[in-house]
């Protein structure tokens, strides 16, 4: 049995289409990622799995129930992270722990060998008020509180946005850990890196699904020959390898572009020399692997 099974929904705000036919399911002890730009649909799905708002149409079942009739248990069996912080900033560490624990009839106690790993390294700190954490200590709460109550499918929506890369690697380490215990998780993420530690990952733009796989498959599957592109004078540069014959996609990528070339049409002396001729100084060329960011970019411009 799938322990996320989704056939089909649709999701519409007046005329906003959110989500627009989207099927996939997710098998036990999976780590499955969702990563699309903002407004892709993802914080709606999440809504409609963990049964917060309802779908125009299509089904869903988390662990095998129906998120429409059987809404009331899967509250107890999921945990939500959602892209805000979920904590009560005025409430202690420890308060925030105990009102989740209440709130499912159960104890820290009684469940602290689930969170102990993740807890532990913020119990010292645990009379301070959530509002008073750093942003990797949050993330580590907002994680205890959703899995207080011992869930099977765990949803995070971007829940590590805006923390600082030490703590999203050692986050990244307790889904792995979650995973092994046999959790189920679904998470969104902005991070093409974090992306890669997912068993499958969907990319998701406008509501709709452009594929899914494993990030090797996505990476395998990307048969175009790539460059980096560099030069003094980067903004301009952007627009003017847009124009040459034989570039067939042009983006940023942090301090550099990657370029997707027809090498039939288009050389890497060749292309320094056409740059050269529109002023551009300090040209580097380089043929690279493609990221997952690289493949994703490729998969929406088809799409639009
Ligand atoms: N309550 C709402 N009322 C109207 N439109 C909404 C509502 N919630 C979301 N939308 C719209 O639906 C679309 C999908 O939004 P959603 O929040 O699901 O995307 P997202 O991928 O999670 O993006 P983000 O990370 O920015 O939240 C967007 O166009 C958004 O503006």
């Amino acid at each position: 049995m799938a322990a996320i099974e989704v056939n089909n929904i649709s999701k519409k705000y007046g005329e906003v289409e959110a989500l627009r036919g989207v099927s996939f399911s997710v098998n036990e002890g999976e780590i499955f990622g969702l990563i699309g730009p903002d407004g892709s649909g993802k914080t709606t799905l999440f809504r409609i799995l963990t049964t917060l708002i309802r779908a125009n149409s299509g089904t869903a079942t988390v662990d095998g129930l129906d998120v429409v009739k059987n809404y009331k248990e899967i509250r107890n069996r999921v945990g939500y992270m959602p892209g805000r912080f979920s904590l009560y900033q005025d409430l202690s560490v420890e308060e925030n722990l105990t009102f989740f624990a209440t709130v499912f009839n159960t104890t820290i106690k009684e469940n602290y060998h689930l969170i102990k790993d993740i807890y532990q390294q913020i119990e010292p700190f645990k009379d301070r008020r959530a509002g008073k954490l750093s942003g990797g200590m949050k993330q580590k709460l907002a994680l205890s509180c959703a899995m207080i109550h011992k869930p099977t499918v765990l949803f995070l929506d971007e829940p590590t946005t805006g923390v600082d890369p030490v703590s999203r690697k050692e986050f990244w380490q307790m889904l792995q850990a979650l995973k092994e215990q046999g959790i189920t998780i679904l998470v969104s993420t902005p991070y093409m890196n974090e992306a890669m530690l997912c068993d499958r990952i969907a990319m998701i733009q406008e509501g709709i699904f452009l594929g899914i796989e494993t990030p090797q498959e996505i990476i395998g599957n990307f048969k175009e020959t790539i460059w980096s592109v560099k030069s003094h004078k980067m903004s301009g540069l952007l627009n003017d390898l847009r124009t040459c014959h034989g570039v067939k996609s042009c983006f940023a990528f942090g301090d550099v572009h990657h370029v997707t070339v027809d090498e039939s049409l288009l050389t890497p002396a060749e292309l320094e020399r056409l740059m050269q001729e529109k002023g551009h100084l300090n040209i580097e060329i380089r043929a690279i692997e493609a990221s997952i960011e690289d493949c994703y970019m490729q998969l929406a411009s088809k799409k639009s």
